[in-house]
């Protein structure tokens, strides 16, 4: 009853249509009273709350970029997305060939019908073409506040058009970078947003993110998708005080279209669901990247530029991915590797290994069974995915694609006679975490080739879990690691008594040690795992 007596409200359709016809800017419509309206809003809240994006954006004929970007992008991460039109483009995979601007006073009465209305819990701005514009949406945002405003200074097209006039830089710095959470420029728009200064490094992006934080946002982050010279996609996010390399895999596609306005789309999303900032612009980092691999090889097009697939996971259900983090580092520290054999021999499940491993503090932790069946090993890792999960623990399946697959695990570990870390990534997409077992630098080379995230390198001392595995000692160890372009995991005979000689070799990306029987080979899996992580913390801040 209450929705019928609100669509009334409304005017009937064919108004509308004859109003938007005659392009003539009409006065406030009816509105429902506010009494209806409050008990439509906070009933349907409390139901399904429906995390919301406004996008104030340019619509791109093409599909690939603006409104059309954004509105795919929040839908492939859950949230929903409204969209005020600023400008129409025609425009294609060969650039742009037209921009027709929607007149402010239009702009502004998009803006409050969805404000005044809809729940919006972040607004991201895209294409903003004049001063009167931004000015409007500034006005717009005093008047209707909401949770955070996301704004990507879209000022050039990749294809090198103009899509905002230069005089709008003014008000970009002094109004609307001042009520931003975030901006997010690539290196091209920061450069003019500075005066034309020259950024061809990662250092000149630090420095550009620190002065583009001094117009009032309270994070910056540079992109560097198209820094040319580098293999990595590199974005510098800055909150004030740290900065952060935000490191991806650059995929080789002219897929690219579209790029900004889906990171700033998604980072969008995230904050509508209520992730913290860093938490947001990694998942829309890592969600891009796979987009980026799953289309590229999709032809829409003739030109240099084509747009790629949003929707890829619909195409692809078991990949989970784009929904978490990127991979870091430092989740090597304590890595916790089970073993069949000494589970049968001390009388406890995996599920409890792991359970008892992450208690005392693993990091990250791999299901190595090498004769398990395979049905009880994947009731076994899918329950070790529920302990995982609620951890923020990652967890890795040694060699077996289907197990990982079956069980959403978040990544797997091969070894040199598995299958290679190219053909893992192919079945298991961007998202996921790969390791690789390297005993040389030319191994490690190829691990980073591949596209695999850490290497763990050994044995470093003997160990009776592989009796005819070679032990590398520590020179070999250091040697590979030197050679590393990834993260460094040392493995094989380590524990309590010599992992701090291990560590204090201070190789500067051997980021931890993996541990078999000195955690899953004695008594009280949890206690060693705490005494092992608190020898590893001492170490680590000593050196
Ligand atoms: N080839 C690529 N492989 C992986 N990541 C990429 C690639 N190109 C861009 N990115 C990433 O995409 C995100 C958007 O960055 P980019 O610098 O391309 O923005 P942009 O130039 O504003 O995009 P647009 O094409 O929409 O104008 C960044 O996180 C960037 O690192
Ligand atoms: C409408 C529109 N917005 C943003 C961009 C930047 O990619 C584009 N090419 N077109
Ligand atoms: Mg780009």
């Amino acid at each position: 009853m209450e929705f019928l007596r609100y669509a009334m409200a409304s005017p009937p359709p064919q108004a509308v249509h004859l109003r938007l016809l005659s392009s003539t800017l009409s006065s406030q419509r009816p509105r429902p009273p506010p009494s209806t309206r409050r008990y439509r809003v906070a009933a349907s809240a409390r139901e399904m709350p429906w995390p919301h994006v406004l996008t104030v954006a340019g619509s791109d004929s093409g599909g690939g970029a603006g409104i059309q970007a954004d509105i795919k992008s929040c839908a492939a991460l859950g949230a929903y997305c409204s969209s005020v039109v600023t400008a129409v483009t025609a425009q294609n995979t060969a650039g742009v060939q037209g921009i027709h601007v929607v007149p402010e006073e239009f702009i502004r009465e998009q803006l409050n019908s969805v404000l005044s209305d809809m729940s919006v819990d972040v607004v991201k701005t895209g294409m903003l073409p004049s001063i009167g514009i931004v000015k409007v949406l500034c006005e717009s945002l005093k008047k209707f506040p909401v949770q955070a405003l996301v704004v990507d200074p879209v000022l050039v097209s990749t294809s090198g058009d103009t899509l905002s006039a230069s005089s709008t830089l003014s008000v970009y710095r002094d109004e609307l970078f001042a009520m931003a959470d975030i901006v997010t420029p690539n290196v091209k728009e920061a450069s003019r947003l500075l005066g034309d200064v020259s950024l061809h490094t990662v250092s000149d992006m630090r420095s550009a993110a620190e002065s583009i934080y001094k117009f009032g946002p309270k994070y910056v982050l540079v992109k560097g998708g198209d820094m040319p010279e580098s293999s990595d996609a590199i974005d510098v996010f800055f909150d004030g005080k740290e900065f952060i390399e935000l490191h991806g895999h650059r995929i080789k596609t002219h897929n690219t279209h579209g790029t900004g306005c889906t990171l700033a789309s998604c980072i969008a999303s995230e904050l509508a669901k209520g992730a913290t900032m860093l938490h947001a612009v990694q998942v829309a980092k890592n969600f891009v990247e796979s987009a980026l691999h799953h289309s590229k090889d999709l032809i829409i097009g003739n030109g240099p530029q084509g747009p790629f697939d949003h929707l890829f996971k619909l195409k692809c259900p078991p990949y989970n991915v784009g929904s978490q983090p990127s991979f870091k580092a430092e989740q090597l520290f304590l890595y916790a590797v089970t073993d069949s054999g000494m589970n049968k021999k001390w009388g406890r499940s995996i599920k409890e290994s792991v359970r008892a491993a992450i208690e005392g503090g693993a990091t990250i932790v791999q299901l190595r069974e090498k004769d398990a069946e395979t049905r009880e090993f994947l009731e076994a890792a899918k329950a070790c995915m529920v302990i995982c999960k609620s951890s923020g623990v990652p967890l890795l399946i040694n060699d077996r694609v289907d197990i990982a697959l079956a069980c959403k695990a978040d990544g797997v570990h091969v070894g040199q006679s598995d299958m290679s870390a190219s053909e893992v990534r192919e079945l298991l997409g961007p998202g996921k975490i790969i390791g690789v077992s390297c005993k040389t630098p030319a191994q490690a080379q190829q691990a980073w080739n591949d596209g695999a995230d850490y290497i763990g390198c050994g044995g470093v001392y003997p160990t009776s879990t592989k009796s005819n595995n070679p032990t590398l000692g520590f020179e070999g160890l250091k040697t590979v690691c030197l050679a590393s372009k990834l993260p460094v995991v040392a493995i094989g005979g380590i524990n309590a008594s010599n992992a701090s000689s291990v560590m204090e070799l201070g190789l500067p990306n051997l980021k931890g040690v993996a541990v078999v029987s000195a955690l899953f080979d004695r008594e009280c899996v949890a206690t060693e795992t705490r005494n092992l992580r608190s020898i590893l913390t001492n170490t680590c801040s000593r050196t």
